[in-house]
């Protein structure tokens, strides 16, 4: 398995008290796969990902990535933010090179790079702009461009739409899809929208609180081309809120 969780749990400990936020977490991901963890608020998704990425350390239980222990994070992998993370002095060309120059790759590759992943989010002609002159959802394809120009072998992406509107998440959810498989990434991403999960994952890992633990894991059997009104789809995501025990009304929002 290309990561390995084994065991993982993860205790924050304040001046008296403690929390168990991950409680004995075992889960295997593959190399190429997009892997939705999902649940309500605090049941441990970000923190999760954290451990995996490296930017929190396990309390008990091992990470390995390709065989290596995670022990801090490695410039291998990278992580969107949900605040886009821009540098508003810096044109969208000059955000998306920024690490690239700490990379040491030469002037022509960094222009190469920043040329092919502003293509591929559709953002060539905006390159000269700065980030107050973009919508909310450009300025994230900026933050996907960058992460994506450091070629990486992971991404890590934390509820990275939830400040969208609904059809420019929509939009994003296509992008985020298509480079997935166009450039075979291994994708963690985390959510509480149910179908954003079950329109993006290979697997839905299903998280329940206090302590966090795995209480499911849903592999979504559908093609690439996904239909948010299809049968497969409603049946999957009804599926997933029988797990919650929550009622199924077709009038509701589809959030945890
Ligand atoms: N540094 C910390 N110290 C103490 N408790 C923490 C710390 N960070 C997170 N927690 C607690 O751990 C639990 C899991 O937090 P985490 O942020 O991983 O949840 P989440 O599922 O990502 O939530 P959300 O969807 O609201 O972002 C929460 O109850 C949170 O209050």
């Amino acid at each position: 398995m290309y990561i390995d969780i084994k065991d993982v749990s993860v205790e924050y400990k304040q001046e008296k008290t403690s929390f168990l936020a991950l409680d004995h977490i075992n889960l295997s991901i593959n190399q190429g796969e997009f892997i939705c963890l999902l649940g309500p608020s605090g049941c441990g998704k970000t923190t999760l990902l954290n451990a995996i990425a490296g930017f929190e350390k396990v309390t008990s239980g091992t990470i390995t990535i390709d065989g290596t222990p995670v022990t801090k994070p490695d410039t291998r992998y990278v992580t969107i933010f949900q605040n886009y993370g821009l540098l508003p002095w810096r044109s969208v060309e000059k955000n998306v090179a920024l690490p690239l120059e700490t990379k040491g790759l030469s002037k022509q590759e960094q222009d190469e790079r920043i040329k092919h992943y502003l293509e591929l989010v559709g953002l060539s002609e905006y390159k000269d702009r700065h980030p107050h002159q973009l919508s909310g959802g450009q300025q994230q394809r900026v933050a996907i461009a960058r992460a994506l120009a450091v070629n990486p072998d992971i991404l890590f992406m934390d509820e990275p739409f939830a400040a969208l509107d609904a059809i420019t998440r929509m939009k994003l959810q296509d992008d985020t899809r298509l480079l997935s498989t166009k450039e075979k990434k291994t994708i963690i991403f985390v959510t509480h929208d149910i179908e954003e999960a079950v329109y993006l994952a290979d697997r839905i890992v299903v998280l329940s609180p206090n302590p966090g633990r795995i209480k499911s894991i849903v592999d979504v059997h559908m093609p690439f081309e996904r239909d948010r009104t299809s049968d497969d789809f409603i049946h999957i995501r009804d599926k997933i809120f029988e797990i919650f025990n929550m009622k199924v009304d077709h009038d509701l929002e589809y959030y945890i």
